[in-house]
């Protein structure tokens, strides 16, 4: 029977487990051993489901109190410097240093894992830096594991893919790194192969990617160097793209199988079986580790019966990627419209559908026949499913016109029509959106949730906390408010929640970082807005202060990242319809008297194809959905846009075709260093850098603040500055919101100052 295993499975636990110990570790009501049985009650229980399943191999390695990369960077010594002084051994305590920054050093940087939502920690490297191996956490885990089932095949990031996803703070070469590096890797290999481990998973992802010639050689030196010492067999993964287009990668790389996404490129099973030689292994992934849907079984047996006959038994089975980007189980969603629930495979339901498929090969359909008729019955449910077609969003797709997604006069013509109409100060301060979500008013939310609080009071509640929020930033003396969020308990989630063509599920959370998670709405039909969604609560902000309140929306690009969507018609069609339930929000707030309306879209760069020569085509579609959700208002009325966890240097021309008046962005971290490609680029409108990282409870003083204002004054024309945090303050506690934002604005304040006394000498001279 073909071997079946998965690339990890989610840590997370199924009712939270692992967030709620971390937090409760992190405020001092537990220790740090209490935490660490929690995690090893998971990791016990999650590998008891892969067993009971019945796959053959469980694996191990996958799982991490805080981040796998940063795991991965302190098993092999690569404690970033100005960490040294400040942490003791490696161990717990460490990776909460590094993770979440001490009172002296902020923390690691936190990006996007590839395309996911899932937020890597960035390991810190320097020229000449020396690794030295500590496994000892790891092996406990593969030996934990064994205890199971003796079949653990442990997962590790392959070196080239940890150097890809690493930085060096002194701008060496992260390749010259690599030899030394891998001189850990081999005496971990040869750790694992003293503990009786026959496979290891090799993560290198890196592999999808186009990449040059340096990077190509780094992989064909590495694979080559951990020949020849004593090690399990290896197993090279890859996912979220296809790798056929290294195919001579494929053949060269001395591994021992290959693992292959062939749910997000399904023609290259066949090409990559071509490319293996006569003992290589193949492990397919059939099951898509990205999505909710289940899997059609037959359809997939048809795909796997030629590679089986081709490989036999070196053909292995599994998701298409860790189970980590999926929620733990449906079986826990009994709220969950029922009919939808038929369509859906988490983790748990997708070890079945691996081990179904499995069993069919190898014993024939009769032997699962039962399973392969419910999948054909959830399909066909599916496919029939009268709610899903929405008539008057067809009509209105077919009837788009290109000048529905072009506002009508030019940005500087704009500008002027905004500036009579919203009378700003020069440097305008705004916030970019929400404000702390109190425990108070997650409370609130739970109780009406479950029905303690009913839907007068939620409002009440929920009023309460715009009118704080509005009083608050009137204190502070910001110039452009926000009615602060309190309502939305996640900025996808909420708008998914009021459209149609939405499923919510109750339990379905999915790690974003650390120990916040976030719960993907099921785009699983036409999207339809049924009402307005933000306009009440957008004109109740309006009618309690003087100063203009921004509308805050979610852009289309953002709902389709951060969801499931369906995958029975393309993304750009679903973006679209996303995009005209948007654009009816933002034409009622506009009627409604809101002056500006913020589109949010963080997920914009997210969203871009693994393969850079698959760019244009997105940023086409991507960019024509944001212009239609934003483009249908008034010439008077501002747009902003807002992202963040991006770099931009390389896709501003598309930015800029977005034609916002106003995009928030991420800086302070980079000390304003993104300014300099809008400069370089000649970024037409205008631009709020963000000024203070709110990822941390620390409050910049208003020198600090003023300094990159000051910096950005010198790459951008102060007429087109905007001042503003990098992101919102949800994560944030009121107490160090309120510090901040005072010496933010004060921080403006001065910079006006400077700059009208700039302008009087240049007058004078
Ligand atoms: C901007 N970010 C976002 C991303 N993706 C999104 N979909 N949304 C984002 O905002 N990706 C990039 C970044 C990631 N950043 C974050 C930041 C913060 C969180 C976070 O705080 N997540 C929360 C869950 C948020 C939520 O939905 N809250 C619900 C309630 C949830 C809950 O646990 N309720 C409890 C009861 C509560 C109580 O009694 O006190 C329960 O149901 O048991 C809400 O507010 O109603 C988290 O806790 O992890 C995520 C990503
Ligand atoms: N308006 C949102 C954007 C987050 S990216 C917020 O302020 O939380
Ligand atoms: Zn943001």
């Amino acid at each position: 029977m073909p071997y079946t295993h998965v690339l990890g499975y989610p840590r997370i636990g199924a009712r939270r487990e692992l967030k709620f110990a971390l937090e409760s570790c992190w405020k001092g009501e537990t220790n740090t051993e209490q935490l660490e049985e929690v995690a090893a009650r998971l990791r016990l229980a999650h590998w008891q489901r892969q067993r009971d399943a019945g796959l053959d191999l469980l694996t191990a390695g996958d799982f991490t109190l805080y981040d796998h990369v940063l795991d991965h960077a302190l098993m092999f010594g690569a404690l970033p410097r100005r960490f040294r002084s400040v942490v003791g051994e490696t161990g717990t305590a460490t990776v909460f240093a590094l993770a979440r920054g001490t009172s002296t050093e902020p923390a690691l940087e936190m990006t996007k894992w590839f395309d996911t939502n899932y937020h890597y920690l960035v390991p810190e490297l320097e020229r000449g830096m020396s690794f030295e191996l500590d496994a000892r956490r790891y092996l406990e885990h593969v030996r934990e594991a064994q205890a199971v089932l003796p079949g653990v095949k442990p997962v590790l990031l392959g070196p080239v893919t940890f150097l890809w996803l690493s930085k060096t703070v002194d701008g060496s070469d992260r390749l010259a790194l690599l030899p030394g590096l891998i001189g850990a890797y081999r005496g971990l290999l040869a750790e694992l192969a003293a503990h009786d481990v026959a496979w290891v998973q090799v993560d290198e992802p890196v592999l999808g990617l186009e990449l040059d010639e340096p990077w190509k050689r780094a992989l064909r030196q590495a694979y080559e160097a951990l020949q020849g010492a004593p090690r399990p067999r290896l197993l090279a993964a890859t996912y979220f793209t296809g790798i056929d287009h290294q195919l001579d990668l494929v053949r060269e790389l001395p591994v021992d199988g290959w693992h292959i996404d062939a749910v997000r490129a399904p023609q290259q099973a066949q090409t990559v079986a071509q490319a293996l030689d006569g003992e290589q292994v193949l492990s397919v992934g059939i099951v898509d580790g990205r999505n909710v849907w289940r899997t059609h079984l037959g359809d997939a047996l048809a795909r796997l019966r030629p590679l089986h006959e081709r490989l036999g038994e070196r053909l292995w089975l599994a998701p298409s990627c860790s189970l980590l980007h999926v929620p733990h189980s449906v079986a826990q969603e009994s709220r969950l419209d029922p009919e939808v629930r038929r369509w859906l495979a988490f983790a748990d339901e997708k070890l079945d559908e691996v081990v179904t498929l499995a069993r069919a090969l190898e014993h024939g359909e009769d032997a699962v026949r039962e399973r392969l008729a419910e999948s054909d019955a959830s399909l066909a449910s599916r496919r029939h499913c009268r709610r899903i077609p929405h008539a008057t969003v067809a009509k209105r797709l077919q009837q788009l016109h290109p000048r529905m997604a072009e506002r009508a006069k030019p940005y500087a013509e704009r500008q002027q029509l905004q500036r009579q109409a919203l009378d700003l100060p020069v440097l305008p301060t705004t916030t970019i959106g929400s404000f702390p979500q109190t425990p108070e008013i997650r409370r609130a939310r739970a109780a009406h949730k479950q029905g303690r609080l009913g839907a007068y009071d939620y409002l009440q509640t929920m009023r309460a906390e715009v009118r704080r929020a509005i009083e608050e930033q009137e204190r502070l003396g910001l110039d452009v408010l926000v009615h602060g969020e309190p309502e939305r308990n996640d900025m996808v989630e909420y708008f998914a929640q009021h459209l149609f063509g939405f499923a919510i599920s109750e339990h379905g959370w999915v790690q974003s970082y650390g120990s916040r998670c976030v719960k993907p709405p099921i785009l699983y039909g036409d999207v339809f807005r049924p009402d307005p969604i933000t306009v009440d609560t957008a004109r109740y902000a309006q009618q309690l202060t003087d100063k203009p309140v921004k509308g805050m929306l979610t852009g289309p690009v953002t709902m389709l990242q951060w969801s499931f969507v369906r995958d029975d018609q393309p993304r750009e069609r679903t973006a679209l319809q996303l995009a005209l339930a948007i654009r009816d929000e933002v034409q009622d707030l506009e009627a409604a008297g809101i002056r500006i309306i913020q589109i949010d879209e963080p997920a914009f760069r997210e969203g871009l194809p693994l393969k850079a020569s698959e760019w244009p085509a997105y940023l086409d579609w991507a960019v024509r959905a944001f212009k239609l959700a934003s483009c249908g208002v008034r010439d008077d009325t501002q747009i902003h846009t807002h992202m963040c966890y991006s770099e931009f240097h390389d896709i501003l021309p598309a930015i800029a075709a977005l034609d916002a008046d106003v995009i928030t962005i991420e800086t302070s971290r980079s000390r304003m260093e993104l300014l300099d490609a809008f400069r370089d680029f000649a970024y037409p409108n205008a631009i709020g850098p963000g000024v203070y990282d709110i990822h941390s409870p620390r409050v910049p003083g208003v020198d600090e603040m003023l300094a990159l204002i000051e910096r950005a004054c010198e790459v951008v024309d102060p007429a087109r500055l905007w001042i503003n945090p990098d992101c919102g303050l949800k994560t944030r506690g009121w107490a160090e919101t309120r510090a901040a934002l005072a010496n933010m604005v004060q921080a403006a304040c001065v910079m006006r100052e400077r700059l009208k006394a700039r302008r009087s000498t240049d007058a004078a001279v």
